[in-house]
């Protein structure tokens, strides 16, 4: 009796060639009619009634490990991870201060690694989740160490703390052999846009304000330990721009009374976070002035931002792109950020 109904239906599960590689439900399933099976009828019977349809789920989806929560940009980037359907890890890095054990983001429950348990911690989301990538959001202390175990733990990163060592943080991925980073102190589109122009004019027209000076003012949130790493990348093009000014003159405002009365922030963001600055130039006669400014309100802009880099660096890795590190401007400029 011909075997037309031998079919044996089945799903394969090849090794996949990197863990990143996409599922192809085309390579995964398979249906044929065994040569075997229709030389042997009872065999065949007999195999197809044992005949199980294994089917193995090789789609590996990307989870994303958001290190600082329950700090407010690890926070507000957890909840856009969630916002956008991707996974969130199931663990992240905490600092010594926090008591809490978990943290909640748009249902996802995430356990909390205190520092004597961050190595073991990255080494479990390692195993755990094979197409992985870190988030940084943490304290400016903690920028450099994390960065080092990040590389050797083999993870790839998307870092916005501030205040840490970039060249450092640079070496650490350049000496891995398949790390990928974005390293940047604002990931706020926009503001992104904003830091690239003044890159350019920078670029394109050496030393045009030589003789002008300048005063730079940051106001952010009473806890933020450092001065603004927007601000310091900012003053670097004005620098080349032709202003003699150091970061050290950038003026910072932490009380929330100067930053109500001289910088306008809306009451209800003193504490919830906001990050508004003004960059103002003057002639030396005076009879010129140039004033840059850019004030956000709320931690949305860099979360969004941030969940766009790591899509980005997923893509990059995947592709095995011979470039591993990146900035904000670069990320825009390819066209990564939606
Ligand atoms: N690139 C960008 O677009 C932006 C960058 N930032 C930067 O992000 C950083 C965090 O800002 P923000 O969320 O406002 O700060 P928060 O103080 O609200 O949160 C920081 C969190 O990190 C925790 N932490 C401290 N050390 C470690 C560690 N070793 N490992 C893991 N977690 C740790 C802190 O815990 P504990 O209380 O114990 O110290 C705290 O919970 C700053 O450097 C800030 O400048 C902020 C906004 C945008
Ligand atoms: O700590 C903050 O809030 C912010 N930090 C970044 C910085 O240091 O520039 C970006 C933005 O200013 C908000």
């Amino acid at each position: 009796m011909p075997i037309a109904n031998s079919v044996v239906a089945f799903s394969l599960a090849p090794a996949l060639a990197s863990p990143t590689q996409r599922f192809n439900p085309r390579l995964a399933t398979s249906s044929f009619t065994s040569p075997q099976l229709q030389r042997s009828p009872d065999r065949a019977r007999s195999t197809q009634r044992r005949a199980v349809l294994v089917t193995i789920q090789m789609a590996v989806d990307l989870a994303v490990m958001v290190n600082g929560v329950p700090g407010n940009m690890a926070a507000a980037t957890a909840e856009e991870v969630v916002r956008r359907g991707l996974v969130l890890a199931d663990e992240a890095l905490t600092g010594p201060g926090v008591a809490n054990s978990h943290f909640e983001a748009g249902g996802s429950k995430v356990s909390l690694s205190t520092p004597e348990d961050h190595t073991a911690c990255l080494k479990r989301m390692k195993d755990k989740y094979p197409r992985l990538i870190v988030v940084d959001y943490t304290h400016p202390s903690a920028a450099n160490p994390n960065v080092e175990n990040y590389a050797k733990a083999g993870l790839s990163f998307v870092i916005g703390t501030t205040g840490g060592n970039v060249d450092d943080m640079k070496k650490a991925v350049d000496k891995s052999s398949d790390v990928y980073a974005v390293i940047a102190p604002n990931m706020g589109k926009q503001i992104v846009a904003f830091q690239a122009m003044m890159d350019m004019m920078a670029n394109e027209f050496p030393g045009a304000f030589k003789g002008y000076k300048i005063t730079v003012k940051e106001s952010h949130q009473a806890t933020k330990a450092d001065t603004s790493g927007t601000a310091k990348a900012v003053v670097n093009s004005f620098s080349r721009l032709g202003l003699d000014f150091d970061v050290e003159d950038i003026e910072k405002v932490r009380e929330a009374s100067r930053s109500m009365r001289e910088m306008q922030v809306p009451e209800e963001y003193i504490t919830a976070g906001h990050a508004f600055h003004t960059y103002h130039l003057t002639s030396p006669d005076g009879s010129v002035n140039f004033e840059f400014q850019h004030n956000v309100c709320g931690r949305g802009v860099y979360a969004a931002g941030t969940v766009d880099a790591v899509q980005f660096l997923d893509k990059q890795k995947e592709k095995g792109d011979s470039t591993r590190l990146f900035n904000m401007i670069d990320i825009l400029r390819i066209g990564g950020m939606s």
